[in-house]
């Protein structure tokens, strides 16, 4: 049973701000520069610690750390550890941050207090000790890989002759690549698979040479950009834009022309996330060395074998092994390999959007001096949307993406428990007036993205959301 809270009354854990000051300021310039096994610095709540001498010594492995190093962490040091962490902190105290490079949150709220213990509590007495092991995924783990190999082999050595049967291997090879991406990238890229750092590696690395798409870059853009970030313009890289861009997904974007009716062109460019991801992989990581406002640290001898072996790896098996050992031509072998990255794209493209990108969910914007005024986890399930609770069928196609907000507030838990701790989410939200949004099948989220799509398509929104807000006050 949940532990009963009056919501008005429970305390904020300690913040680290409330430490006593030590008389070093430290800018956010001077802690980038921080950011190697040498010297690894980084903030959680307004502090700076240097864990130099913890990298061998935490819990979650040294990488964790790399790629946290230089920046405030606060948000992943809070939501990948309970709040009773912090006390391992003051030890490694050296200053006080002087400004803010990204948006800053208030002291976790009551709700995100509450919401974390009773999970755990509900974990621990009626689910599992270990809310990293779930024998499941290994299951789905087993028969994605399975399946991608069974489709890749099908289409070069059972039916190489063509007709239906190779295109269908395609299609198959396409939507199991996908859910690599949905299942064991995204479970390790939490760390929400065993405790083991390796696992983490090693299932991340799968990404790399089956679908040719870095793991390390996807940590970056979702673990340490996306997900504490979610759907803030200038800090969710997932909602980066140039302008003008090819769609407008925020009300700050100015409006072109072009974008009437973008309902009708963009989805069909979701075709080509697959490609772009690939191609962006080596500017984010080589020469721009950021990913929109997300700063790449310097790359482990590790990262950057898995990376350009993994590359390698991806055009050998999908390009050179059909022509040269399967006998392919040219021709075929490029037309299966689209048709495959096609169906990946679109899987994996459809069900991102219809989680952040649509009618009701929220874009917060911090003030001038880049501080929030929500809370994070509250922020969490105003700017997500879920979708479809009661179908198996979707929870698995989507790798649980349909548990988006649970998904957010608990990513270092496994998918395989999101439907049993969503009740206790939604019970602890419906009590602290924290609106959370379910759409009852994944066509109704996905026509909300299409619906919201064309409202900012049109170039009377902006007047619409005045009018709006004159009325509201
Ligand atoms: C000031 C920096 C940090 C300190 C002092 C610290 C400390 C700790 C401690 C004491 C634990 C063991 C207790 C627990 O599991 O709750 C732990 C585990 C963990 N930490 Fe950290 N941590 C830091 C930064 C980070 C960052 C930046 C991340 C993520 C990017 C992270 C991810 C993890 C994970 C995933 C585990 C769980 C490992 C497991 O599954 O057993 N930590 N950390």
């Amino acid at each position: 049973m949940p532990a009963k809270l009056n919501p008005a009354s429970k305390p904020s854990p300690a913040s680290a701000r409330d430490l006593p000051s030590t008389g070093r300021l430290i800018t956010t310039a001077e802690l980038a520069t921080h950011n190697t096994p040498a010297s690894c610095w980084l903030a959680v709540r307004g502090k700076v610690y240097d864990v130099t001498s913890f990298l061998d010594r935490h819990p979650g492995g040294r990488d964790l750390l790399l790629f946290a190093a230089g920046r405030d962490a606060t948000q992943v040091f809070e939501t990948y550890h309970q709040f009773k962490v912090q006390g391992t902190l003051p030890k490694y105290l050296i200053g006080d941050l002087a400004d803010n490079e990204l948006p800053v949150f208030p002291a976790p709220s009551p709700f995100f207090v509450a919401v974390k213990e009773r999970v755990y509590e509900h974990l621990r007495t009626n689910v599992t000790s270990d809310p990293k092991w779930a024998v499941g995924m290994w299951v789905r783990y087993a028969g994605i890989y399975s399946m991608v190999v069974a489709a890749w082999y099908a289409q070069l050595w059972v039916w190489p002759q063509g007709g239906w049967a190779q295109w269908l291997a395609a299609v198959v090879l396409g939507f199991f690549c996908a859910q690599i991406g949905l299942n064991p990238l995204h479970d390790a890229s939490h760390f929400a698979v065993t405790h083991s750092p390796w696992v983490w590696k090693l299932l991340g690395a799968t990404h790399d040479y089956l679908n040719g798409a870095s793991y390390v870059v996807w940590i970056y853009q979702h673990m340490l950009g996306h997900h504490p970030y979610t759907n803030i313009p200038n800090a969710d890289p997932d909602i980066a834009t140039n302008e003008p861009d090819v769609r407008r997904i925020k009300a700050v974007q100015p409006w072109y022309k072009h974008y009437l009716h973008q309902e009708w062109f963009v989805p069909v460019l979701y075709g080509v996330l697959s490609i772009k991801t690939r191609i962006q992989d080596v500017t984010i990581l080589y020469t721009l060395k950021k990913n929109d406002n997300i700063r790449i640290n310097p790359l482990t001898a590790w990262h950057e074998a898995v990376f350009w072996s993994g590359k390698a790896f991806f055009v050998f098996y999908r390009l050179v092994v059909p022509v040269v050992f399967a006998g392919l031509s040219v021709g075929r072998t490029l037309a299966l390999f689209l048709v495959a990255d096609l169906v990946s794209s679109y899987w994996l493209a459809l069900t991102f959007q219809a989680n952040h990108v649509v009618e009701e969910t929220k874009w917060p914007e911090p003030n001038e001096r880049n501080e929030m005024s929500i809370d994070w986890a509250e922020m969490q399930v105003a700017t997500t949307q879920d979708y479809a609770h009661d179908s198996a069928f979707w929870t698995i196609a989507t790798g649980s993406l349909n548990y988006q907000a649970v998904h957010h507030l608990f990513p270092e838990i496994s998918q395989y428990y999101y439907p049993m701790i969503a009740p206790v989410i939604m019970k602890t939200c419906q009590e602290f007036g924290v609106k959370y949004l379910v759409q009852r099948t994944f066509w109704d989220a996905l026509g909300s993205h299409l619906k919201y799509l064309k409202v900012l398509g049109l170039n009377t929104h902006e007047e619409d959301l005045k009018k709006k807000e004159a009325k509201a006050q």
